[in-house]
């Protein structure tokens, strides 16, 4: 599945028309994280759809969810924005920033630097970077443009060797763990476990996919992850705010 994502990016890249940039206020992902509401940052993610689960959330309006997500003091929004896999949309970012003052990650397969300007462009505070789908090299130089624009960067990845050719060239100041396996879709909420002692000091890590209750939180913390990202549990509640609560055990 990552292939066939990748191939179809290449594809969106290659035709890409920039946008003007959004004229919207800009927020420090980072400086959200590093202070966050609870013991635990939270990403929320506005998530429609995905390929391994399907149509998530039926009505799904972005900017509702977002401030749902708001409400329920989340630390910062994730946003996918790809349409063919997760039925997403760059338009969501800027909607989005017109109603809540939330810290935007925009959550796509960037694989050039087109898209890290078109990132900019649509109003982003940050971008994701997979590990998986660069070689390092690459990786790097995204990594650096996307600084220079002034957006934060989230360097995912989901094997030891993933992070093993990451450390290589950059010390992400955010690393994300990615629980999910982006080939199979299989997903462990263990994956940290064995990769906790290579993650560098300067690192402000956090656990991705797959999480879904309060024990899930608790051991993620247990393997250091200073933020978790989630999207299917809390997109598969009625109301965002009390899902958000009832995954950190607020409202037993
Ligand atoms: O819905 P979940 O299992 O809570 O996962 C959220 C997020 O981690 C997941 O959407 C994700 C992680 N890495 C990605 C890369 C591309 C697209 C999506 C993702």
């Amino acid at each position: 599945m990552l292939n066939k994502i990748l191939e179809r990016k290449k594809e969106e890249a290659a035709q890409l028309i920039l946008p003007p940039a959004a004229d919207v206020h800009r927020y420090s992902f980072s400086a959200a994280l590093e202070k966050p509401h609870r013991t635990m940052g939270l990403i929320a993610e506005v998530k429609k759809a995905s390929p391994s689960k399907g149509l998530i959330k039926e009505n799904f309006h972005p900017v509702n969810i977002a401030a749902s997500y708001a409400a329920g003091k989340a630390d910062c929004l994730s946003v996918l924005t790809d349409r063919d896999f997760f039925q997403g949309s760059p338009d969501y970012i800027e909607a989005i920033k017109q109603e809540t003052e939330l810290p935007i990650l925009r959550k796509d397969f960037i694989i050039s630097h087109i898209q890290v300007e078109e990132s900019f462009r649509i109003g982003a505070d940050a971008l994701l970077l997979i590990a998986e789908a660069l070689d390092p090299l690459l990786l790097q130089e995204l990594y650096v443009h996307a600084q220079e624009l002034g957006m934060d960067v989230l360097v995912e990845v989901h094997s030891p060797q993933a992070l093993e050719s990451v450390l290589t060239k950059i010390t992400p100041s955010l690393l994300g763990v990615n629980n999910r396996n982006l080939s199979t879709f299989q997903t462990n909420v263990h994956q940290l476990k064995e990769m906790r002692g290579m993650v560098p000091k300067q690192s402000l890590l956090i656990s991705e996919s797959g999480i879904s209750s309060y024990e899930d939180v608790e051991l993620v913390k247990s393997y250091g992850a200073k933020a978790i990202l989630a999207g299917e549990s809390l997109m598969r509640q009625e109301n965002q705010t009390d899902a958000i609560l009832q995954l950190f055990g607020e409202n037993l």
